[in-house]
């Protein structure tokens, strides 16, 4: 029997899925005191739930100042793209036959993912190489899985998985960490919901969150409401084993990963730009996805802040190898060159379908400028780091467009004002973004005593003030490093690499 025929054949046997699973998810929450469940408004006090959501850093928050340092040289290689390597579990997982993915970023987000599609049926190993081989159950065969999905910090993994259960008549339960329990689900409750998926969410459409898909989805036409990969990716996830044409209308390009890699997997699946660049991308169910190999390039949201850290800290020189410079990507490289930021590609090529060079980077007087909205998308977790880099510039830079930033781990306009301005920058937070006036290069002053900047869980945040800490006078203290982990795990080291 074929492991497609497998995984249906276990489910024909399985008893009615809801009920099943249902009961599985009735266990979970047993296994909290009964005025814990979120699913009981009743019962839960708010002030549990507040209790929850206000934690802002990890269990064992480990603070730590980063220094001036001298000038950063020497050549380093940033990890796998993140979007590049959940999509690459995640489609591996849902194909026939086997993939082998090169290049994984293994960070706390990604390996979320794969102990999900662990959890719903797929085999996923590593070999003592350092390649990542997955079996797939082909798509329809997830299976449901018997505990909650711990999506720890992660949107990607949350929104994505949603869709890929959508269209499968299966019920599984998503939980996370403070920071992704206050994140907004009902930008894909909304879409799968049409499609025929019900759920059972925390107030306000948030983790933690019930869902039960079906079998055969209705296929749908969407127009993004909210310029999001995520939401887009979520419908045309679920549109794979939905009978028909799943349509999503795209007015404002995002990354474009899932296209991409979703035609490599052998997806019928078609992009039609309209006069007006809206982008029109159709999936016909239900699809067929083959095993492929994969090599992920490098990502370029960790790349941007060894780009400032060496753009900012007078003569540094470094060339950071392996950077994905997908269009939809790449919008952070164009706003430091149009801010005076010397970044030379050198060696373009293509790796896993992706266009990647390696940047060298040299120290430059940065000048402020107004930042484009319309580029917002492609750099929208570049934000934080670039904020850093307008501290330094010579003059003003205004961002808007910037709302997006505001449900992303953490209010990332709120919290780099607080953070920027106990380092000592002049920054104003307007409703949708961010005015900085800059230091025309010179050292911040940094953070003094036992003032720490708040990560709040947020990754990009402790990495973008890190890198603010290496030009201050007195170096940036941050009061919780691990969150660095769910997306760069040696980000700490290579910057020590260079500095050294
Ligand atoms: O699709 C993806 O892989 C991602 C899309 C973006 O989120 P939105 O689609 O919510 O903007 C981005 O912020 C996130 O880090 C990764
Ligand atoms: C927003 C991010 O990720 P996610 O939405 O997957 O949590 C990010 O990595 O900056």
């Amino acid at each position: 029997m074929t492991r497609r025929a497998q995984t249906h054949q276990q489910r024909a046997d399985a008893p009615c899925h809801s009920g099943q699973a249902l009961s599985k998810a009735a266990r979970f929450w047993r296994s909290f005191p009964p005025s814990a469940s979120p699913f009981c408004p009743v019962q839960a006090p708010i002030a549990h739930r507040k209790r929850v959501v206000t934690v802002s850093h990890s269990a064992n928050p480990t603070p730590r100042r980063f220094l001036p340092t001298g000038p950063l040289s020497g050549t380093i290689r940033v990890p796998g793209d993140k979007s590049i390597s959940h999509r690459s579990i995640m489609l591996g997982a849902l194909a026939l036959g086997e993939t082998r993915v090169t290049g994984l970023l293994e960070g706390e987000d990604v390996m979320s993912t794969a102990a999900a599609m662990r959890a719903m049926g797929a085999q996923i190993t590593k070999t003592p190489e350092g390649e990542w081989v997955i079996q797939g159950v082909g798509v329809g065969g997830l299976l449901p899985p018997e505990t909650a999905l711990d999506m720890g910090n992660s949107g990607t993994s949350t929104r994505l998985l949603m869709g890929l259960i959508a269209s499968h008549g299966i019920t599984a339960t998503f939980v996370g960490d403070a920071s992704l329990s206050k994140r907004p689900m009902g930008r894909v409750i909304d879409p799968l919901s049409t499609m025929g998926a019900t759920f059972a969410a925390a107030e306000g459409g948030r983790l933690p969150l019930t869902m039960t898909g079906t079998q055969p989805a209705v296929p749908i036409t969407y127009r993004l409401p909210v310029a999001s990969a995520q939401v887009k990716s979520a419908v045309l996830l679920a549109g794979l084993n939905t009978p028909g044409i799943t349509t999503v209308i795209e007015p404002v390009p995002t990354r474009d990963h899932s296209e991409r890699m979703l035609r490599g997997f052998g997806a019928d699946l078609s992009v039609e730009v309209e006069g007006d660049g809206t982008r029109v991308i159709r999936v016909h169910g239900p699809a067929e996805l083959r095993g492929q190999t994969i090599v992920v390039p490098g990502d370029p949201s960790s790349a941007a802040f060894f780009i400032v850290a060496a753009l900012i800290v007078p003569g540094s020189d470094v060339l950071i190898q392996n950077v994905g410079l997908n269009d939809t990507r790449a919008g952070i490289v164009h706003v430091l060159r149009q801010m005076g930021g010397d970044i030379a590609e050198v060696n373009p090529r293509e790796v896993g379908g992706e266009p990647v060079a390696d940047l060298r980077v040299r120290h430059s007087a940065l000048r402020g400028i107004n930042v484009d909205p319309a580029i917002v998308p492609s750099m929208v977790d570049e934000f934080p780091v670039l904020f850093v880099a307008a501290a330094y510039a010579h003059g003003r830079t205004v961002c808007t467009g910037l709302e997006e930033l505001r449900v992303k781990e953490s209010d990332r306009i709120t919290v780099m004002r607080v953070a920027l301005e106990l380092a000592g920058a002049t920054v104003q937070e307007t409703e949708d973004g961010m005015i900085i006036d800059g230091t025309n290069g010179a050292p911040l002053p940094g953070t003094s005593g036992a003032h720490h900047v708040a990560t709040h869980l947020d990754h990009r945040i402790a990495m973008s003030m890190a890198v603010a800490g290496l030009n201050s006078m007195n170096g940036v203290a941050i009061d919780d490093i691990n969150p660095i982990a769910t997306s760069f795990p040696n980000f700490i080291a290579l910057m020590e690499s260079l500095t050294a």
